[in-house]
């Protein structure tokens, strides 16, 4: 299950990350697809992103910067990559904080088969119908991740990434929270939209699900703390971080990995 072997194959089959994203994160998530070893293309436009999706080894749907005219594109680069088989993974920026968000969001779980959704507590939350405070993009207030992450997966019937100081995984079979990670983090915009796209990167090489979703949450919160190591501000923590990102292995990832929970779910 916990397959760390997925870090190499990252590496070895550079799988192409076709990325419908927000604005705040596009030099961020790419600069963070190639430390890894993976190739990424941010293609938005509704004329070409069938065809991108169709090339491609994993989808990022991301709706932090959203337009109306992005949601259909969506929709169509989803639509396209089912019929190929293709992962897709939705990272529901911001969700609740408007009334367009929320509407978006649903139409893109009715109309896409989801491989897994990535998002913060508060996000997540609005998902599973929990009731929480979402005014932009960041979490706030406690909230059990654990309950959220079950909540959405059942309601859903879609795999769930829930993000915090904890990181919740949950399909249908597992229940998985790990403790890796620093708080530097949160102080660094896209650390969250980056993680859904290495999610996708590692979906695209990974046999299950759920491994994928382990190996890369796992991985990518390692390599923050092996960053945060060496500096103490977000500036140089972000440059830290994606030089982790190229450089930290499998070896590395047995010696710091914290899996505090794991039952059936
Ligand atoms: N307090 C924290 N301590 C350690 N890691 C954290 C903390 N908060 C968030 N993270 C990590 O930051 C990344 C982004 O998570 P999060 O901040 O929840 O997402 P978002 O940026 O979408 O709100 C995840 O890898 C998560 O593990
Ligand atoms: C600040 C902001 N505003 C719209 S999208 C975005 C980036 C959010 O990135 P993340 O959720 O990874 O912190
Ligand atoms: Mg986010």
């Amino acid at each position: 299950m916990n397959n760390l072997t997925l870090i190499q194959a990252v590496k070895d089959q550079k799988p192409l990350v076709h990325n419908i994203t927000n604005q705040v994160v596009m030099n961020f998530s790419a600069n963070g697809l190639y430390a890894i070893g993976a190739q990424p293309v941010m293609a938005h436009a509704r004329e070409e992103v069938v065809e991108m999706a169709s090339n491609a080894n994993a989808l990022v749907l991301n709706i932090g910067t959203l337009t109306g005219e992005l949601v259909d594109s969506m929709i169509l680069a989803g639509q396209a990559a089912n019929k190929k088989g293709t992962p897709v993974v939705l990272d529901p920026v911001g969700v609740g904080a408007t009334h367009f968000r929320t509407e978006a969001a649903k139409r893109i779980i009715d109309t896409v088969q989801l491989t897994a959704i990535r998002g913060n507590a508060g996000e997540i939350s609005q998902l599973a119908g929990i009731d929480a405070e979402v005014r932009g993009v960041d979490a706030t207030g406690e909230i059990d991740r654990i309950e959220v992450a079950k909540k959405a997966q059942r309601e859903l019937d879609i795999p769930i990434i829930v993000t915090g100081e904890t990181d919740v995984i949950v399909t249908e079979e597992k229940c998985l929270e790990l403790n890796n990670g620093t708080p530097l983090m949160t102080q660094v915009t896209g650390t969250g939209c980056l993680l859904t796209a290495v999610v996708a990167a590692f979906l695209s090489v990974s046999e299950t699900t759920l491994d994928g979703l382990v190996a890369a949450v796992s991985f990518y919160t390692i390599a923050a703390e092996v960053a945060a190591q060496t500096v103490t501000s977000p500036g140089s923590f972000q440059v830290a971080f994606l030089d982790a990102l190229s450089e930290v292995g499998i070896d590395d990832c047995q010696k710091r990995l914290q899996i505090i929970r794991e039952e059936r779910s």
